[in-house]
This record gives C-alpha cells, sequence and structure tokens, in this order.
C-alpha cells in the first residue's frame, strides 16, 4: 500500500498538504479546524506587529479559473498567534506547524517581528512573507534582492530558530539565480514558492466593472491561472537551492494531479489556498485520495520515489 508520508525538516507528516497562509487560518477556530482535518499541517495568516483590518472590501473574490485577492494582510496580530502557537505546541508537540510572518512598515518591522519570535517560547517553524502584493505603496521584499540579502543578514545576526522564506514568482531565469544566489548563502529550512501572482485585474463581465475595491481592482492572482508559473518556480529553485534547503509548492493545486505534478517538480509539501477556500476543509481527504491513486496506478510507494525527478526532453 503506497504511503504519502512527507518528510519535512526532520518531521514526518501523515501528508505533504497543508493550507496556504491566508486560508481558513485567521483565528484558533479556523486553525483547530485544519489541525482536525485531513491536512498534513498548517500556517497562520501571516501576522504583523499589530493586527490589522486589511484592505476595504470587496477584496476576495472566487472567479472560474481561480481567485482574486488584495486583502492588505488583516489579521489578528502577531502576538495573538505566538499565544496560540505555544499553547499549540505545547499541546500537540508531535505536530510541528508553521507560523507566517509578515510586515506592514517594511524592514524594521520584519526584523522587530523575528526578534519577538526569537524571544518567546515558540520552537516551530517561521514561514516569512516576502511577498504580500497587496499593502498599498509598499513593494514586495523578495522583488529587491539586496533588501532581501540585508534582511536575512540582520535575522540570522539573531535569529536561532527554524524558518523558511515566502517567495512571489518570478518570470526570468536571471531572477531565479538572483535569488537563489541570496538564498543559498543562510541556514533556511525551506523555500515557498509561489505566492499568489501580484497585482492581475478581472473584470466582471456583466457590470465591466473590477469585482475587487483596493488598488482599483488590481489583486494577487491565485488558482488554475497560475499552477504553470507555480510549478516553474518549484522546478527553478530546487534546481538552483543548496539541498538542506526544502521547498514547498504552492499555487494551482485543484487536483491529486497537480500535487503529483509540484512533487515531480521537487516540493516536499504542499500548499493549498484557492481550492480550500472554494471546496472547504473536505478538499483535504479529496487530494490525499486523489494523490494516493496516482501513486498506485504509478506503481510508486512512496513520495520520495519520484520527488523531484521531472523528465525533460533531452
Ligand atoms: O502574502 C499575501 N498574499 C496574498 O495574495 N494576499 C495576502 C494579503 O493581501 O493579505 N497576503
Amino acid at each position: 500500500m503506497a504511503s504519502l508520508q512527507a518528510t519535512f525538516y526532520g518531521h514526518t507528516y501523515e501528508n505533504p498538504f497543508m493550507n496556504a497562509s491566508g486560508v481558513h487560518c485567521m483565528d484558533t477556530a479556523e486553525l483547530d479546524g485544519l489541525a482536525t482535518s485531513a491536512a498534513g499541517s498548517f500556517v497562520t495568516k501571516s501576522a504583523t506587529a499589530e493586527g490589522r483590518d486589511g484592505n476595504p472590501e470587496p477584496r476576495y473574490v472566487n472567479i472560474e479559473l481561480g481567485s482574486i485577492n488584495s486583502m492588505g494582510l488583516p489579521n489578528l496580530g502577531l502576538s495573538y498567534y505566538l499565544d496560540d502557537a505555544i499553547k499549540r505546541q505545547t499541546a500537540h508537540p508531535d505536530q510541528p506547524f508553521f507560523l507566517s510572518v509578515a510586515s506592514y512598515k517594511g524592514f524594521d518591522e520584519y526584523v522587530a517581528n523575528m526578534k519577538a519570535i526569537q524571544d518567546s517560547a515558540y520552537t516551530g517553524l517561521v514561514e516569512l512573507n516576502l511577498s504580500c502584493p497587496n499593502v498599498p505603496g509598499k513593494p514586495q521584499m523578495a522583488y529587491d534582492f539586496e533588501d532581501t540579502e540585508k534582511l536575512l543578514t540582520e535575522i540570522f545576526s539573531f535569529y536561532t530558530k527554524p524558518f523558511g522564506v515566502k517567495l512571489p514568482p518570478y518570470f526570468d531565469f536571471m531572477h531565479f539565480d538572483k535569488i537563489a544566489a541570496v538564498l543559498n548563502q543562510f541556514d533556511l529550512k525551506f523555500v515557498n514558492c509561489i505566492n499568489s501572482v501580484g497585482n492581475g485585474l478581472y473584470i466582471d463581465d456583466e457590470t465591466d466593472t473590477v469585482v475587487i475595491k483596493p488598488k482599483g481592482g488590481f489583486g494577487g492572482i491565485g488558482g488554475e491561472y497560475v499552477k504553470p508559473t507555480a510549478l516553474a518556480n518549484v522546478r527553478a529553485l530546487r534546481q538552483r537551492l543548496n539541498p538542506t534547503i526544502d521547498i514547498i509548492g504552492t499555487g494551482g493545486i485543484l487536483t491529486g494531479r497537480d500535487a503529483y505534478e509540484h512533487l515531480l517538480c521537487g516540493a516536499s509539501m504542499l500548499q493549498v489556498g484557492t481550492q480550500l477556500y472554494k471546496e472547504g476543509l473536505g478538499v483535504f481527504d479529496r487530494l490525499n485520495t486523489e494523490l494516493l491513486a496516482i501513486l498506485e496506478a504509478k506503481g510508486y510507494n512512496t513520495i520520495a520515489e519520484f520527488k523531484g525527478k521531472l523528465a525533460t526532453l533531452d
């Protein structure tokens, strides 16, 4: 019988599936739902130092082939998620999860937030979100290679706990090379590719208007639209990063086949955003069933047998 067991940062998860930060993870109740679902792990909503209301609504819309959002980092504040995480790690030490951290004000807040976690009793994994495209007037940190290097240098001067970074999509081999060259300098535990494809535009075909209010309708795109870009980023970063840095694959996972393709490109864990929003927690039961059927059909017993083994036409 094939197994979907996923090894990540020295831990064995029942399966590689988890939510994408931002979906079904705003508060303790939603996190409890994830913890008791068929997901192998979960991540919290990206926290900023202070709680935020986020952007004006409508700010998230499901569209035919995915979703568009400009949430603007609404969250309950870092201390809320830290308190929850410390209680959770004590109650369930055998189920390591991920705490997502962002910044509204930029470089200094990223540093302050990581200092707060370093000084806290939380010992689990952190996903440092360098790629929110929806804070008006604020650039995505990970599109500035020098600032990203400066930030990671500063964080590693004091931070001793395991963490990784959530990246935006890149669209040029020179950029794959550059971000990998920056990240390979640091003892990162993982890289998550990709965040939403920033600043897309969707037009309602009955009203001829945009569908979300913030930023004149510009928002991050998720879902089927982004799978080719997500797979390319997982593959490109896997080919370039030190093997000690695991990859989380995010973007366009609707079916077991999509999940299988992310694993083929080198992902170790798989995050589901838009489809979780559309389908609810049952999506994890379905994805596990579908992915397991693919392993069985192909005669694989474990994910390790095919992970990262995408064939090319050489
Ligand atoms: O990193 C993020 N990516 C998104 O697509 N949306 C959220 C947000 O806007 O809060 N943050």
